[in-house]
């Protein structure tokens, strides 16, 4: 059926109506309020190198939920509340699916073709895909198999050695990773690929502060030569490149081998490459950055969280002996608790929720960019601006989550009227860039608190007194965030849970 010529005129006439209405609002539309700026520089001074979240807090407190900066005439936009933050990054997800062009960690180190830091495209697209289908339910059963080994493993470690807790976390997740990604046996953190992960992650933080490099505002300081003065960032971008491309090339060159040699364990990069024998260069590289990510930038997220846990329960005895109580009614004596306990054990999962929620791990997110001007309860939001997610803000933002510093994974059980989200809402990120790791993180979190749980008691570590020594709660400042070196004790809750780990370790499945 065809529609009379009037009625189509009419449409079309609404139709610009509308749009020129709504792009004069845009052009009307003010920037949100924010900090005073200085010529120029803008609020280059006032944003602080750490712990910008909490300041970003407090400009929140004074500007409302949206507020705006300039850094030598870049526009930035942080968003402190859950509402803005729903609305902008999931509703309006095609607009805020892009990440801001940074210089020296994208272009000068290449860190732009990891998933994360990659902008949002085709590639993007296919990386995240290969990553999503390569945790999904077809494949549990083995990353089950994995967890459940290296669990029982880290058990025994932390009864033989709990001084180095922290040493143990980070074992875990890198052997649970490594056996996932390239089928190797990480038998201690000293492995060459941990090693060379961790730096990484090092040089990830520290070349990843807005406001730290001036070449990542004023982009034409990469040009200039490498004696001219002021280009310390040059060497330290020539180091960090080196890092990345070892990272990228190493591991991916020894499961290559073994596949031709017919000795590789099962593994997703050892399928990639007997899916495609003859890869093009392009094709390499793209496995190899994007199976990085795995390890690259996300272990210390995991590690962290593993280490809030530890330093939560030593401060909070009340909290570790009601999750015990709840585990020794759901798992019966003589065996370890496994994923399909998780639906039984609701105080556990709470008790997560708070470790997530406490001390994010992640406290902005990473920042997005927004691709075409926008408008937002009358604000305007320029097309190129960061957009960055204050989910500290949103965590402990006491309409949320009342009395958010206390630690209570009771609060979880009065969810009524919007009250008490789940933090994982939040702490894994937004929209098109959310955390595609996020099941199998979760899950190497679970597995570790239930069993630890189950097995062994955490308490303050005693002092040469025999008095309880109070832990250091210092959390780091940067892009990541983890709580510094601290000692607890660590002991089996009884002779036949020590008997149970002793077991456990001795039954694991040596082809992992
Ligand atoms: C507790 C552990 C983890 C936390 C808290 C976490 C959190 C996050 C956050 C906040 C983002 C940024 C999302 C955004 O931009 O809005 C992110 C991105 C990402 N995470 Fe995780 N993550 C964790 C573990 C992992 C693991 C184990 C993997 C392994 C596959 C992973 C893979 C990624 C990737 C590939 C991205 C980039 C997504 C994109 O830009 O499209 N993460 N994660």
């Amino acid at each position: 059926m065809s529609l009379p010529w009037g009625y189509c005129a009419i449409v079309c006439i609404l139709i610009c109506a509308v749009g020129y209405a709504f792009s004069r609002q845009r052009a009307k539309a003010p920037l949100p309020p924010g900090p005073a700026r200085l010529p120029i520089l803008g609020n280059a001074l006032n944003v602080p190198l750490e712990f910008q979240w909490l300041k970003f807090t407090e400009w929140a407190g004074i500007y409302g939920e949206i507020f705006s900066l300039s850094v030598l005439g870049h526009p930035i936009l942080v968003l402190n509340s859950a509402n803005a933050i729903e609305e902008l990054f999931e509703k309006r997800s095609a607009l805020y699916a892009d990440r801001p062009h940074i210089p020296l960690a994208g272009e000068m180190i290449g860190y732009s073709s990891i998933p994360v830091l990659e902008r949002y495209g085709r590639r993007h697209r296919e990386g995240r895909k290969l990553i999503s289908n390569s945790l999904d339910h077809r494949n549990q059963t083995d990353i089950h198999r994995i967890q459940r080994n290296k669990v029982a493993l880290m058990l025994s470690k932390l009864v033989n050695n709990p001084k180095d807790l922290q040493l143990h976390s980070r074992w875990f997740i890198a052997a649970v990773v490594f056996q996932l990604t390239h089928g190797q046996k990480i038998e201690s953190v000293d492995h060459v690929f941990v090693k060379l992960a961790e730096q990484f992650n090092k040089d990830f933080s520290r070349v990843l502060r807005p406001g730290r490099f001036l070449v990542d505002n004023i982009t034409i300081l990469q040009y200039l030569p490498s004696w001219f003065p002021g280009m310390g960032f040059k060497r330290l971008a020539k180091e960090c490149r080196e890092h990345f491309l070892r990272l990228c090339h190493e591991p991916y060159a020894c499961v290559k081998d073994q596949v031709a040699k017919g000795t590789a364990l099962p593994s997703l990069t050892a399928r990639l490459i007997e899916e495609n024998r003859n890869p093009t260069p392009d094709e390499e590289w793209f496995y190899k950055t994007t199976v990085m990510q795995f390890y690259a930038g996300t272990l210390v997220f995991t590690v962290s969280v593993l280490d809030s846990f530890f330093l939560i329960m030593s401060l909070n005895p009340d909290i570790q002996k009601k999750a015990q109580a709840e585990m020794d009614r759901v798992v019966e004596p003589g065996r370890l608790p496994d994923f399909d306990d998780r639906a039984n054990l609701p105080y556990l999962d709470a008790v997560l929720k708070e470790i997530y929620r406490w001390n994010p791990t992640a406290p902005m997110a990473v920042p997005h960019r927004v691709t075409q001007d926008d408008v937002y309860n009358g604000f305007h939001i320029p097309a190129g601006a960061t957009v960055i997610a204050n989910t500290w803000a949103v965590l402990h933002d006491p309409s949320l989550y009342p009395d958010p510093f206390q630690v209570n994974p009771d609060r979880y059980s009065k969810q009524e009227g919007g009250l008490n989200p789940d933090p994982r809402r939040f702490a894994f990120g937004y929209g098109r860039r959310v955390c595609p790791g996020k099941v199998l993180a979760d899950d190497s979190i679970f597995t570790v608190v239930a069993c630890v749980l189950a097995t062994l008691d955490i308490s303050k570590a005693v002092g040469p007194d025999g008095q309880p020594i109070e832990p250091d709660v210092q959390y780091t400042g940067g892009t990541i965030s983890f709580p510094g070196p601290f000692q607890c004790t660590i002991k089996p809750r009884s002779a036949e849970s020590a008997r149970l780990i002793q077991n456990a370790a001795m039954h694991v499945d040596h082809m992992d």
